[in-house]
């Protein structure tokens, strides 16, 4: 049976980036105007078929977006994120890291010299800046909401349900599951009335200590819209709150080392400042799909 194939929209400019091995597509799209769709993202993330990504983002100022038109006095720019399998997630830490650099390098935007650099997501308006080589987000002061359950094969789990903007499951691990031995390839169960729109189910434990750190954890994720991902920005940041919580504490340095890489977290003041690397891997021109993903 021959499938209907649309033409593809004339080749586009991209580039590839990933933070703590967190990848993504990049679109610049200044005037919103590419006819991106969930099937269009999908192809362009698919690993064997596209370019290949964790998610996608769409380089878009806010007042060409209605997702962030009300953010363009705020924040110029806006991270239109896209899962891999086509949904949007509300913000994506690694992402806006990620985003930033691409605007750096691209020479859209630049450090102000008055403060962060804003950006905005569908979560609101995120503060950025450089931290020597790193960059760094204030994702906000991640909201414990209460206990969850993640069940994954062989283990039922407790957990914390944390809100990040986007919603996560947190759940430190009994000393006698090890961290390497969860098998993450199905998606985790968890109860649809506490999570309507999904969940990041994230599982940590103890690290050795890291100097500079006063806690310092080990984390592995399975994100919502993709499936286990070597990092999660936001995830990390709900990590470092369960895991200050679990030391008596609100405020404090994390270290949190995730599959990917290291991010380092400082909560205080309301803020959950991630630090961690981003880079550009790559740049291209890529016709956007038309055409739905091959049977
Ligand atoms: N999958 C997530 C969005 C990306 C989060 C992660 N990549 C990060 O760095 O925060 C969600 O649907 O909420």
């Amino acid at each position: 049976m021959t499938r209907a194939h649309a033409p593809a929209v004339p080749p586009v400019p991209f580039a590839k980036g990933h933070g703590t091995g967190n990848d993504f597509v990049i679109l610049p799209d200044p005037d919103g105007a590419l006819p991106l769709t969930p099937a269009a993202v999908a192809a362009l993330c698919d690993r064997r078929f596209g370019i290949g990504g964790d998610g996608l983002l769409r380089v878009v100022r806010s007042a060409a977006h209605p997702d962030a038109a009300g953010h363009a006095a705020a924040a110029p720019w806006f991270m239109d994120y896209w899962n891999a399998d086509g949904s949007h997630g509300e913000t994506c830490g690694n992402g806006v890291r990620t985003f930033v650099r691409y605007l750096l390098d691209s020479g859209l935007a630049g450090w102000p010299a008055d403060g962060p650099l804003p950006v905005a997501t569908r979560a609101g308006v995120v503060a950025v800046r450089a931290d020597g080589p790193d960059i760094a987000v204030d994702m906000g002061r991640p909201r414990h909401l209460g206990p969850a359950v993640a069940t994954v094969p062989g283990h039922t789990l407790a957990g914390t349900v944390v809100d990040v903007g986007n919603p996560h499951l947190v759940c430190p691990l009994p000393p006698e599951v090890p961290l390497a031995d969860l098998d993450l390839r199905p998606l985790p169960g968890y109860d649809p009335a506490v999570f309507p729109r999904g969940a990041n189910v994230e599982f940590l434990a103890p690290a050795a200590p890291v100097p500079g750190a006063d806690v310092a954890v080990r984390m592995r994720v399975y994100e919502r819209g993709v499936g286990e991902t070597l990092s999660c920005g936001s995830g990390a940041c709900a990590v470092a709150s369960v895991a200050l919580a679990g030391a008596g504490r609100t405020d404090g340095v994390v270290a949190v080392d995730l599959p990917g890489g290291r991010l380092t977290m400082t909560l205080a003041d309301g803020s959950c400042w991630m630090s961690g690397p981003a880079v550009i891997v790559a740049t291209g021109t890529v016709p956007l799909p038309a055409a739905p993903l091959p049977a």
